[in-house]
């Protein structure tokens, strides 16, 4: 069997005196394209943060590649999640060559091989046309695409993007995940990404990771997103209803225990 692209054995990381993922075990093979679901504050931005070797384990182990994680991995592509433009004035070329060898806002200067690289990143998100626009003049699906070029430097093998389809409007959401798939496809890349809605991802990931209450549940949507597995991991009622082509994650007294899902046909893809 071949060393899976990230193993998480045991894992407890503590946030603010707090085990926000506690004694967590999962295994992602290779190639996988995986969501990674909860409701806000259920730890997928910590996650992330440790397997980037941000947030360090108190116990239990993290490799990625069959290595130990570490800051710096350059087989790591992550996408924050994005809040805010910062330096407006720049364009989209130098916003992504400023992530080259791992720099964030640094100067723009590189030589031959690195302008072929971001060109090639834009090239392979379809953001050619953002290359000279300011960043303050783009819409946050533009700048999106140039955060995810931005990923693709270095050539990594697995990408952590958190929420990348955040604020984008549902058809593109559905085209963004549909991009990233296929982007994934071809290099060969591991994909966790974290979404609040299920169904632009629908068709195109393989495992769903869910995270709740310190616990985490990977599994195909068929195994994880259903009553049984979810009223266990949360250790209350759960229910999954599937209603007019769209799936609710209902916590007892009617609450969302996640966001709604838009599930057209069922778990059909669209
Ligand atoms: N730097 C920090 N210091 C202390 N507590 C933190 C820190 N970062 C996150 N937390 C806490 O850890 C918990 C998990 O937060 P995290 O951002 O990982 O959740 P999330 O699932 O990504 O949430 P969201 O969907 O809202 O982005 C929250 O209770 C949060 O308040």
């Amino acid at each position: 069997m071949s060393t899976p692209a990230v193993q998480v054995l045991h894992a407890t990381v503590v946030r603010g005196g707090q085990a926000v993922l506690q004694d967590v075990s999962f295994t992602v093979p290779r190639g996988s394209f995986v969501g990674v679901l909860g409701a806000n504050g259920a730890g997928k931005t910590t996650l992330f943060q440790a397997l980037l070797g941000l947030a360090p384990a108190q116990s239990g182990t993290l490799h990625i590649n069959g290595a130990p994680v570490h800051c710096g991995n350059a087989a790591v592509g992550y996408m924050p999640q994005m809040r805010k433009v910062v330096g407006g004035q720049l364009s989209g070329w130098s916003m992504v060559a400023a992530a080259l060898k791992g720099r964030k806002w640094g100067l723009p200067w590189c030589g031959r091989a690195g302008r072929a690289a971001v060109d090639a990143a834009l090239a392979a998100v379809d953001a050619q046309d953002l290359a000279r626009k300011p960043l303050e003049t783009l819409s946050g699906g533009q700048r999106q695409r140039l955060l995810l070029a931005q990923t693709l430097l270095d050539d990594p093998s697995l990408l952590l993007l958190d929420e990348p389809l955040a604020s984008l409007d549902p058809a593109r959401m559905r085209e963004t995940a549909l991009r990233i798939h296929s982007l994934a496809q071809s290099r060969n890349m591991t994909v966790l990404m974290s979404a609040h809605d299920i169904n632009p991802l629908m068709g195109v990931m393989d495992h769903v990771l869910y995270l709740a209450r310190g616990k985490a549940l990977l599994g195909t949507v068929d195994e994880v997103i259903t009553t049984e597995a979810l009223t266990a991991l949360y250790g209350a009622q759960v229910d999954v209803v599937r209603a007019g082509g769209r799936v609710f994650v209902v916590a007892e007294g009617g609450g969302s225990a996640l966001q709604p899902h838009d599930c057209p046909g069922g778990h059909s893809h669209a």
